[in-house]
């Protein structure tokens, strides 16, 4: 038996398993039990001592069909239940189920009164629309979405939000907040990736007790990037180690107004373990930064007369990258085409690994400068960044973040690793990655700056792109987790400069 916690599916996987389930002889029905009586299980433990009233909403497909069963077990231990089903002339499982609701005598109702049942109720359970569910929600569903998100009862979702697209988390229209998702043997891509991840709430998946032969011809599209699955990855030092064979990492960050940009890029570099930091900066800001960062060698750059680097600077970044093993480039350097000549020909002419960033991304949009590129090259974009690389909206991207990244990877040939709550790592012939460890502390500014440095280390230190951004991706978001598990201060008030303390320990839950 496999309890699926790690697993991550699609609604066509999660159909798949099922298929090969019912060939290996379990019905449909089973399955369909042991969902709705694990769910109940649940709800009971969260729930059930506040003795509260309890209002299901049933749609007419297997999602309803899990729904009838909460219902029934909710009302064996005694609580005050209501359905309100979409349809009444089910066949198949769903049908029994609701048969055997009515024969213990819950009421069930049309949905056209939803609003005046859920006046009496403090907890919905919404098992409207499943795994079967794609596109836009339709007019009347869209509706029920809308009363149930305005009744502001604590709401417990059957295996994803309804009105959340199951395979891609997009939401087009309507759908509804959950608290508290229960997804059936895995979780659903829908949950994991926003919006959909915003409107699950807590996710805990339930398990339906599925033979791990109905999962072998199955090879997810998607993966959850959690410690377990990162532990071992990242190299280790050995006896012969010395700072350069354990990793040097060329930054190039910053210009003449923007000098913590190179120092947070520096650092995270720094404590992700790598054995030496080279900084290249406008030589304007270079003794200041070189007062300010002990340990790391700066090198200044020729630069024109606004502090941004002049045509001679290449030279300078060229021969530093060959005692380099891995290079990051774009924190603070602003954008024009001083530095959009320096970053075409640095990836021209340089083979290491190269992690691109902020102003590097922007003044690349429209070039084809990645993809001509043999040497690995990692994208770190937020939604606007990637909305220039594929020229589009930020809007578009939000709305379509799998989709996009995924777009970039196979347009590039690169890694990309798209920002947010759920932070994605795609590259073609790889299942793309969501990320577990992310907070909202981290929406603040200069984190995506130690990012761009953490994850350089971890190229430096001879980690595969696609490995290096997942694991960068978690350990930085972990290290947020730990600095706010430590303070006990409040998300907004965490600052950049914090992740550094916490890196390490975050790190060290890797190795
Ligand atoms: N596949 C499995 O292994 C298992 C599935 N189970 C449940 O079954 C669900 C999937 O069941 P189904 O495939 O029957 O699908 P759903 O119950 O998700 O959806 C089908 C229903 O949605 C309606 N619908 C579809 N598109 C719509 C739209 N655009 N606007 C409005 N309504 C729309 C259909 O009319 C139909 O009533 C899962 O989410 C899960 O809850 C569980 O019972 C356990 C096992
Ligand atoms: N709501 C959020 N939840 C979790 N992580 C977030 C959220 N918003 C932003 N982040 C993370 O914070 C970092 C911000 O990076 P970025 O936008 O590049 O900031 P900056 O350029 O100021 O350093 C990224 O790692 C991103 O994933
Ligand atoms: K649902």
């Amino acid at each position: 038996m496999n309890d699926g916690s790690a697993r991550l599916y699609t609604s066509s996987e999660m159909s798949r398993a099922d298929g090969n389930a019912q060939e290996l002889g379990i019905p449909g029905g089973v399955l369909m039990e042991r969902a709705g009586a694990g769910m109940a299980r649940e709800i009971l433990a969260r729930f059930g001592g506040e003795r509260p009233n309890v209002l299901v909403l049933a749609g007419g497909g297997n999602n309803g069909g899990d729904g009838f069963v909460i219902a029934r077990e909710l009302h064996r231990a005694g609580h005050e239940v209501r359905v309100a089903a979409t349809k009444r002339d089910l066949s198949g499982d769903p049908k029994v189920n609701l048969d055997a609701v009515l024969n213990l005598g819950v009421p069930v109702h049309d949905p056209e009164s939803l609003k005046e049942l859920l006046e009496g109720t403090d907890l919905i359970v919404d098992a409207l629309l499943g795994t079967g569910f794609s596109g836009e929600v339709r007019e009347r569903e869209a509706a029920l979405i809308r009363t149930l998100n305005d009744a502001g009862a604590a709401t417990v979702s059957v295996d994803i939000p309804s009105g959340v697209d199951g395979s891609t988390g997009e939401v087009h229209g309507e759908a509804v907040r959950a608290d508290l998702t229960l997804c059936a043997h895995a979780v659903k891509v829908g949950c994991a990736v926003s919006p959909g991840k915003d409107h699950a709430g807590e996710v805990v998946t339930v398990g339906i007790g599925l033979p791990e032969e109905a999962e072998r011809d199955i090879e997810p599209a998607l993966v959850l990037t959690d410690a377990r699955s990162l532990r071992g990855s990242i190299p280790r030092l050995s006896g012969e180690s010395h700072k350069y064979s354990a990793g040097a990492v060329l930054v190039l960050a910053g210009s003449r107004t923007v000098t913590g940009a190179s120092v947070l890029s520096v650092e995270g570099a720094q404590r992700a373990g790598c054995g030496i930091v080279f900084l290249a900066v406008p030589e304007s800001v270079a003794p200041a930064l070189d007062l300010r960062l002990t340990e790391a060698l700066i090198y200044g750059l020729p630069e024109d007369g606004e502090g941004h680097p002049a045509p001679e600077a290449l030279e300078v970044v060229l021969e530093k990258a060959g005692r380099a093993s891995a290079v990051v480039a774009g924190p603070g350097i602003g954008i024009g085409d001083a530095q959009r000549r320096l970053l075409e020909g640095l990836l021209r002419l340089v083979e290491l690994p190269v992690l691109l960033d902020a102003d590097a991304l922007t003044n690349l949009a429209g070039t084809d400068a990645v993809a001509r590129r043999s040497a690995p090259t990692v994208l770190t974009p937020h939604a606007g960044e990637l909305g220039r690389l594929l020229g589009v909206g930020a809007g578009e991207v939000t709305a379509h973040r799998l989709r996009s990244a995924t777009e970039a990877a196979e347009r590039n040939g690169c890694t990309v690793l798209l920002k947010g709550g759920d932070t994605l790592v795609a590259q073609g012939g790889r299942p793309t990655s969501v990320n577990t460890s992310g907070t909202v502390a981290l929406a603040t500014a200069g984190t995506g700056d130690v990012l761009s440095g953490v994850i350089g280390a971890l190229l430096s230190r001879g980690m595969d792109p696609y490995e290096a951004a997942r694991a960068g991706a978690w350990a930085h978001g972990r290290a947020a987790g730990l600095w706010l598990d430590a303070t006990g201060w409040p998300a907004e008030s965490l600052i950049a400069t914090d992740l550094l303390d916490w890196l390490p320990r975050a790190i060290g839950e890797l190795l």
